[in-house]
């Protein structure tokens, strides 16, 4: 008897989506992909690392009501600031054994989706996966990177997705850990967002310094909330910007540059906010917070 093949949706086919997508359709295990999108696409055109295309063509909805069926996996990557809207989807693609894989940044990928689900249904992943919308449907994926999800059965089971692909799958007994560590490389992002420049930024004077700041406080942060966080964290993240290209453009910064919201709060706002909790000062993330926050305000006022 041959097992069955398995029924994925992956809801906000945006850069980590779309290539995530792209990539899984290429799964011996998966037989059916749905894109829930936002915004229409016709397909999906990914260039690989390596500079190959990988071409995928999915069912796309672009409502929930044109779900017909429940799915075993649901991936969602939408930003974390649409998550409510996102949520919509989940009625009528979750049956009573669904899984919903959270791909976001930051660390509360299950506090984010409790309000909408059990906790027990909920596989938060860490995404390593440098990815950047190019139009609709098309996106560079720029390093081959990780996925990583906590250790057991669901976490292997959503791994396994990735066999095959450039992709790799990863599962941790320190899930908590793997989640500061990467929030660490990101709460650095503010800088570019500020600036407004790419990554190369970080050797302009006094960024370097900057950088190990905002990171510092992550870190001290994430030691209060149990996240084993080694003392070379701060200078690991300035070492990865010094010998990443000068052009890379994070999520934060091209959401900037689109003049879309940013996940300030997912990557600022909670060393903020769980500092206040632990008693630990964040001047650094609450002044980029601020500023985060503050752009745009006076088309929206
Ligand atoms: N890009 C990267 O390199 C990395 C990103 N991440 C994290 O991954 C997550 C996703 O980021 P990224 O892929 O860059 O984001 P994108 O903005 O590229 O993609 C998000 C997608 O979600 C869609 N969307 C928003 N709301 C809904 C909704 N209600 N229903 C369906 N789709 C919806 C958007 O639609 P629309 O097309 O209309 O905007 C967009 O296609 C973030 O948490 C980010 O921090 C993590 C690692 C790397
Ligand atoms: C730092 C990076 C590129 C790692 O994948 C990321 O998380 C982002 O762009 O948001």
């Amino acid at each position: 008897m041959t097992a069955s093949k398995l029924s994925v949706a992956v809801v906000g086919p945006g850069a980590v989506g779309g290539t995530v997508a792209a990539w899984i359709s290429l799964s011996p295990l998966v037989g059916d992909l749905t894109l829930c999108a936002r915004s229409p696409l016709d397909r999906l055109v990914v260039e690989a690392p390596d500079g190959a295309i990988i071409e995928a063509a999915p069912r796309v909805v672009t409502d929930p009501g044109q779900i017909t069926a429940p799915v075993d996996w649901v991936l969602v990557a939408t930003k974390a600031y649409d998550v409510a809207a996102a949520a919509a989807w989940l009625k009528p693609l979750l049956g009573p054994r669904t899984r919903v894989a959270v791909l976001q940044n930051g660390v509360e990928h299950v506090e984010r989706f409790t309000p909408f689900l059990p906790a027990d249904r909920i596989v938060p992943v860490i995404v390593d996966v440098p990815a950047e919308r190019t139009g609709p449907g098309r996106i560079q994926h720029r390093r081959n990177g990780t996925v990583t999800a906590p250790a057991g059965e669901a976490g292997e089971a959503f791994v396994a997705l990735f066999a095959g692909s450039v992709i790799e799958g990863i599962v941790t007994d320190d899930f908590l850990t793997a989640a500061w560590t990467k929030l660490s490389l990101n709460c650095a992002g503010a800088i570019n967002a500020l600036t407004g420049e790419p990554g190369g930024v970080v050797r302009a004077e006094g960024v370097a310094d900057l950088t190990r700041e905002l990171v510092w406080e992550c870190v001290r942060v994430g030691r209060a909330v149990g996240a084993d966080l080694g003392d070379h964290i701060p200078d690991w993240v300035v070492e990865r910007a010094m010998t990443s290209p000068a052009d890379s453009v994070n999520s934060i910064l091209g959401d900037r540059l689109a003049g879309r919201p940013m996940e300030w709060d997912a990557r600022n706002g909670v060393i903020v906010r769980l500092g206040e909790l632990h008693g630990i000062e964040t001047p650094a993330n609450g002044m980029a917070s601020t500023l985060l926050a503050a752009v745009g305000w006076q088309l929206r006022s």
